[in-house]
């Protein structure tokens, strides 16, 4: 599933119109059918209906939903907030239809009128502004959004909710706040951020015709749904043995912080990696073997040193690492000697990311197979940017960076956005506030280590590793075995069966 900017929605709109030869009269009739036959699945028949439609072809859709609703029986009335002139195009065209059959269709152009005129409903329809909104909401739309949200009455958002931006990097002016919002066709930038997610509240697709071909040469942001998963996650064949599985090595931990790599080891090794060795400080060993006994151990004499010929040796012998849980922030030129000698897929977290960042800017030639697994604040270090402008930004901010840095960011959230070295774009958006505690960073490298040990594309096995890792989370709870409060990071290791029964 395509995740799109308003631009790229427009462009996609227009190869299904020009080239795919739908007329934007069906799509519009598609759009309205689909969002009306989801409220009829989803709500009372006795509701009273209040649709609110603007000048654009949201509005338009918000005509069709008002047939199709009074067809399956709803009790529904069409509020125009725009002089008859505005109302152009398929949707005047769909407008004459609702007209052909109702005559419930109120003019009304300011707010106070709209506040007098809602409260006798229980559900209103938003179709005032959709992906053709730009800049600061004027009135009387101003003052009508304001109204809506003050009622109390069930919220419904058709595409997205009216004066709520698209793409990332704007701010949000004034917006509907929707209970439930149905995107036509595919999931806009902004229901992925954190500052704009909330307004589409409960959100569904419905999908209208649209070729998948539109979207090639538009798109490059995908949305991992579990089918996406199912289909790419790698079966392990009959005669696999334990190199055909993955050899990974896991770097770090100071005595201080132990519990950070023997979480990484136990979930590379309960996400199925053949073998797992943890390269640490001697003193951790005997701690960190007493929860882990599948693992093996490399001993390192400190955490700051170059890495020795000897080390490196042995760590070319493995299929990926891990580095950076439990290190410390003390100098070191650990990473750095790692990354010139050893061409290797790398996943870098925690205190790592720290020690990336003194180096950031030389040696990039040797990164495509770096990856990077910060969560906003990590971002914002590496980034020297303000928290704020990363969550405005995330798809942007990533991208950039991950180009400018020639390597992959797995940007940690509530929704995980995944981003290769050329700019192509994945998220998962699996999970819940209960991952939100030490550890779980910690867990999800160790599950990312395996995952790019079994794929052949990062990207794909970065996309799982997130969705496996959030799913595991969101299972424990449904299942009730935790709560979001209790769940703890060896909760998701242990959770990890679940996911994967899922999956085959
Ligand atoms: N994706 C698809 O394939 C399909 C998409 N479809 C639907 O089309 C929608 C996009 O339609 P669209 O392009 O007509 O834009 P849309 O947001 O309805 O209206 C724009 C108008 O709003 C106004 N306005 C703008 N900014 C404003 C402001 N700040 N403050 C106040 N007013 C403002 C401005 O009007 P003006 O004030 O200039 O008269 C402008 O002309 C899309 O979201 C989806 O629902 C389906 O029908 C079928 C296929
Ligand atoms: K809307």
């Amino acid at each position: 599933m395509y995740i799109v900017t308003a631009e790229e929605m427009y462009e996609i709109d227009r190869y299904a119109i020009e080239k795919g030869g739908i007329a934007g009269k069906l799509l519009m009739e598609n759009a309205g059918s689909q969002v009306a036959h989801q409220i009829k699945k989803a709500y009372d028949i006795n509701q009273r209906i209040a649709i609110v439609v603007g000048s654009g072809n949201n509005g338009g859709d918000g005509f069709v939903i008002a047939r199709y609703l009074v067809d399956y029986g709803f009790d529904v009335t069409l509020f125009q907030l725009v002089a008859d002139e505005k109302i152009k195009g398929d949707a005047a065209y769909h407008k004459e239809l609702w007209l052909n059959q109702s005559d419930k269709l109120e003019l009304v152009t300011e707010s106070n009128q709209l506040k007098d005129r809602l409260i006798a409903y229980h559900l209103v329809v938003d179709a005032i502004l959709g992906i053709g909104v730009s800049g600061e909401i004027r009135e009387p739309i101003r003052g009508m959004i304001e109204v809506i949200n003050q009622l109390d009455l069930t919220r419904i958002s058709v595409d997205i909710p009216s004066g709520l931006p698209a793409n990332d990097g704007e701010d949000v002016d004034i917006a509907v706040k929707a209970d439930q919002t149905y995107i036509i066709e595919a999931p806009k930038v902004s229901t992925f951020c954190e500052p704009t997610s909330n307004y589409y509240g409960n959100w569904d697709i419905v999908k209208i015709g649209i070729p998948t071909s539109a979207y090639l040469d538009v798109a490059s942001r995908r949305w991992r749904t579990t089918s996406d998963v199912q289909a790419s996650f790698p079966n392990r064949g009959t005669y696999a043995h334990k190199g055909s599985n993955g050899r990974g090595v896991i770097i770090g931990a100071q005595p201080t912080m132990p519990g950070s790599v023997l979480l990484s080891s136990r979930a590379a090794l309960r996400s199925g990696a053949g073998l797992i060795t943890v390269a640490t400080l001697k003193e951790n060993i005997s701690i960190i073997a007493n929860g882990c006994v599948e693992a093996t151990y490399h001993v390192l004499p400190n955490l700051i040193d170059r890495l020795s010929d000897k080390d490196l040796k042995a760590f070319d012998q493995f299929d990926a690492i891990a580095v950076g849980m439990g290190m410390g922030r003390a100098k070191s030129e650990l990473l750095s000697s790692l990354i010139e000698n050893l061409d290797k897929p790398v996943v870098i977290d925690a205190d790592g990311l720290y020690h990336l960042k003194t180096f950031l800017d030389q040696k990039a030639e040797k990164r495509a197979n770096l990856i990077i697994t910060p969560h906003y604040g990590e971002m914002a270090m590496l980034s020297n940017l303000p928290v704020s402008e990363i969550k405005k930004a995330p798809f942007e901010v990533s991208k950039q960076f991950a180009i400018k840095h020639n390597l992959y960011i797995v940007l940690k959230g509530k929704n995980t956005i995944i981003t290769t070295p050329n700019g192509t774009q994945m998220v998962s958006n699996q999970g819940n506030p209960g991952l939100a505690k030490g550890g779980t960073g910690d867990v999800l490298s160790g599950i990312l280590l395996t995952m790019i040990m079994q794929h052949p594309s990062i990207l794909e096995a970065l996309a799982n590793g997130s969705y496996i890792h959030g799913m595991a989370a969101d299972l424990l709870i449904d299942l009730k075995q935790h709560t979001e409060i209790d769940l703890l990071a060896t909760d998701v290791i242990e959770g990890l069966s679940q996911v994967f029964r899922t999956l085959s």
